[in-house]
């Protein structure tokens, strides 16, 4: 049977993983795909130490790549959003079928690309895009097809999950870690995207729709990152019973969706709260199945390739299918556009509070008034040992509450005369997993 061809743009961490995958199990994808799938051609500023191109036609212009007519697939492994915009409407507009990792891309203009896809009837496959290697996107979009997705949580950047687990278990600076997940090639060209929240937030707005059947709203997604986390808060938490997680979580309540990535506190016995390091892990709950998991690496170069030569293989497998009988990009026949994303505001969540304290008479009372006018009550309350400024640590945990009530107590008792700084805030879920 002739061959599918495939051009490789780019061939960095996860375009030399795919190169060398697709090279070592040659046979073995032949045989699963039931036809030979072979890199025609590679589009690459340089040679990549890591893979041995000389039996593969290199071009060091990607446009040559996505115009040459030999080939069927285009694979854009090259991050960022504007020339991989051009590269891949240019594949669909000479009816090439595309495989990417890039979840900025999708997140913020999936909703034009998908419409060119379907206009010219060519396949666009972005599994790698969220959670690396688990096969994330396959498992909620088809596995979980009976459901209706109640909400979904996940672990969705590696990187920073690789960042606080070695700040937990080793005491290191977060620079320090930091510098390492980049070395290990997780980490994105931009690290602020990893750290800031924004990646994740581009995964979770690609989970939301292929979950919950709602076009893709990157915009409406509320975004914190890891940044402002501090050593000390990994100890309170932990010796409160709780890990700290960056979560992504998408949550369907009566009176629209819920969309916010954020540090999160979860019981230490859940299974989110034991997924270290570079480790992803995505619960979906479904009113049918009930909580499932997905767990596996969250970035790196053969994992996350892992996932791009899955699709690469769908793609072969649906080019000879009905256009209409394929399986939806984003899960759905037709997004549901009136479906509302909830501001922050509005969402209730029980929350960890630290905050220092100047210690005079009265002080831990007068928080205490602040949080009851908004309605707020106290779960757990430590009041730590005056340091020698005379200052005390105090932390808090407290009952769900609107996150608008919380803004306001923070403001008041940042207004206190007793409060030094800032108040630390720590949205806090329990995340049942039984
Ligand atoms: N690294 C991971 O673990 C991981 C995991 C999942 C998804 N992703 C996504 O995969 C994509 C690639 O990430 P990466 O980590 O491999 O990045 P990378 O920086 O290692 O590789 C990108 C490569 O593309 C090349 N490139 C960029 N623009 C080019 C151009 N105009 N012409 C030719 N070559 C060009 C760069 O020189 C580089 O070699 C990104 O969208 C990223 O978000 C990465
Ligand atoms: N920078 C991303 C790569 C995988 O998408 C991460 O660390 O999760
Ligand atoms: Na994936």
């Amino acid at each position: 049977m002739k061959p599918v061809k495939v051009g490789l743009c780019g061939l960095g961490t996860v375009g030399s993983g795919t190169f060398n995958v697709m090279q070592r199990n040659a046979s073995e994808i032949t045989r699963r795909a039931g036809r030979p799938i072979m890199i025609e051609q590679v589009g690459a500023r340089r040679d990549n130490p890591d893979c041995d191109t000389t039996a593969v036609l290199v071009s060091r212009d990607i446009f040559e790549v996505v115009n040459n007519p030999e080939i069927d697939i285009i694979v854009e492994l090259i991050g960022g959003y504007d020339t991989a915009y051009e590269l891949v409407m240019q594949a669909i507009a000479n009816g090439k079928h595309v495989v990417t990792a890039n979840k900025a891309l999708i997140a913020v203009r999936g909703n034009e690309i998908f419409q060119a896809a379907r206009e010219k009837g060519v396949v666009v496959a972005f599994e790698a895009a969220v959670a690396g290697g688990i096969p994330i996107i396959k498992s909620i979009r088809e596995g979980l097809t009976a459901n209706q997705i109640n909400w979904l949580a996940g672990i969705i950047n590696g990187t920073g999950n690789y960042i606080l687990t070695h700040m937990r278990d080793e005491g290191r600076t977060f620079e320090d870690v930091l510098a390492e997940a980049q070395t290990l090639g997780y980490a994105e060209a931009d690290p602020t995207f990893d750290v800031e929240g924004i990646d994740a937030a581009h995964k979770l707005t690609i989970l939301a729709s292929i979950a919950f059947g709602v076009p893709l709203q990157f915009d409406h997604v509320y975004t914190e990152g890891i940044s402002r986390i501090s050593a000390e808060d990994v100890a309170q938490a932990d010796a409160l019973g709780y890990a700290i997680k960056h979560l992504g979580i998408a949550r369907r309540v009566a009176n629209g969706l819920e969309l916010r990535v954020h540090p999160t506190l979860i019981p230490k016995q859940r299974l989110l709260a034991n997924v270290d390091g570079v480790k992803n892990a995505v619960m979906a709950h479904g009113d049918a199945v009930g909580p499932t998991l997905y767990y596996g690496a969250g970035a790196g170069s053969e994992p996350t390739a892992s996932s791009v030569v899955a699709d690469i293989v769908d793609v072969v497998r649906e080019m000879g299918a009905d256009v209409a009988s394929r399986v939806p990009y984003l899960a759905f026949a037709e997004p549901n556009r009136d479906v509302e994303i909830l501001p922050m505001e509005a969402i209730e969540t029980a929350y960890y509070l630290r905050l220092v304290a100047v210690d005079r008479p009265g002080v831990l009372a007068r928080v205490a008034t602040i949080l009851s006018e908004q309605g707020i009550s106290i779960e757990a309350i430590i009041q730590k040992d005056a340091n020698d400024a005379d200052l005390v640590p105090i932390i808090l945990l407290t009952h769900r509450t609107r996150e608008s009530e919380m803004n306001e107590a923070i403001r008041q008792l940042e207004a206190l005369a007793d409060i030094a700084g800032d108040v630390m805030r720590i949205r806090v879920e329990s995340l049942n997993d039984q």
